[in-house]
């Protein structure tokens, strides 16, 4: 597929998170790999759920620079991290979901645990809701350099093979395309939402 085609499904992909609530006023940031050392991250300040082409800028994956001198996402070192630590990753996609900001408040420790769900099967990998699916949850920090550097230095790459979540913040999730980017994000949002009413059916 071409640059273009894909910079275009991501596009889709932020209208379609944004119609769902994801990415309030102007919560959230996506980006695209272009090849080994560039990617397209979304323009920092603006509303992710009408953004167009042009609002996607040019970053380095080594050094997060922007030759546009434009300002990509204020966590464009997260995106980055992610491009530099799977070669496969293509899309990156952050939302403020509701359900992954509140969860990520009810975790204690630094991994949620889903299990039981056949939705666990629409993430790359997974066959069967009996496993034991582990997202790593990391304390949020407007020091995005340090929590880059922590999330690298604390987590193996396996434990961040769909993405992560930041405590009270939200979802960072990826994909060897758009699509399965978008998948990973729609099935972890389906298992926050039926976790939450687990929990909360489970204490009354
Ligand atoms: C209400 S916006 C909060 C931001 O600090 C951040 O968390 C976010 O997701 C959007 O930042 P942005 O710089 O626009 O990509
Ligand atoms: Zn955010």
């Amino acid at each position: 597929m071409t640059q273009q085609l894909q910079l275009a499904e991501l596009v889709a992909a932020c209208r379609w998170l944004g119609a769902k609530g994801w990415a309030p006023a102007t919560g959230g940031n996506m980006s695209l790999r272009q090849d080994s050392e560039w990617c397209w991250l979304s323009e920092s300040g603006k509303d992710k759920g009408s953004l167009t082409e042009s609002d996607f800028l040019q970053v380095n994956i080594g050094d997060n620079t922007a030759p546009s001198g434009r300002t990509p996402s204020a966590e464009t070192g997260l995106h980055t991290l992610i491009y530099r630590l799977f070669p496969e990753a293509q899309a990156v996609l952050h939302v403020h979901t509701v359900n992954a900001t509140v969860l990520s408040r009810l975790v204690k420790g630094n991994r949620l645990t889903l299990q039981g769900y056949e939705m666990q099967k629409s993430l790359r990998g997974q066959s069967s809701h009996l496993d034991a699916l582990q997202l790593p949850v990391f304390d949020n920090n407007q020091d995005i350099s340090a929590l880059a550097q922590r999330i690298n230095s604390e987590t193996s790459k396996d434990d961040l093979q769909w993405g992560f979540l930041l405590r009270g913040h939200g979802l960072t999730c990826w994909g060897r395309s758009v699509q399965e980017a978008r998948r990973h994000l729609e099935g972890l949002e389906f298992l926050f939402e039926c976790e939450i009413l687990r929990r909360r059916l489970e204490v009354l």
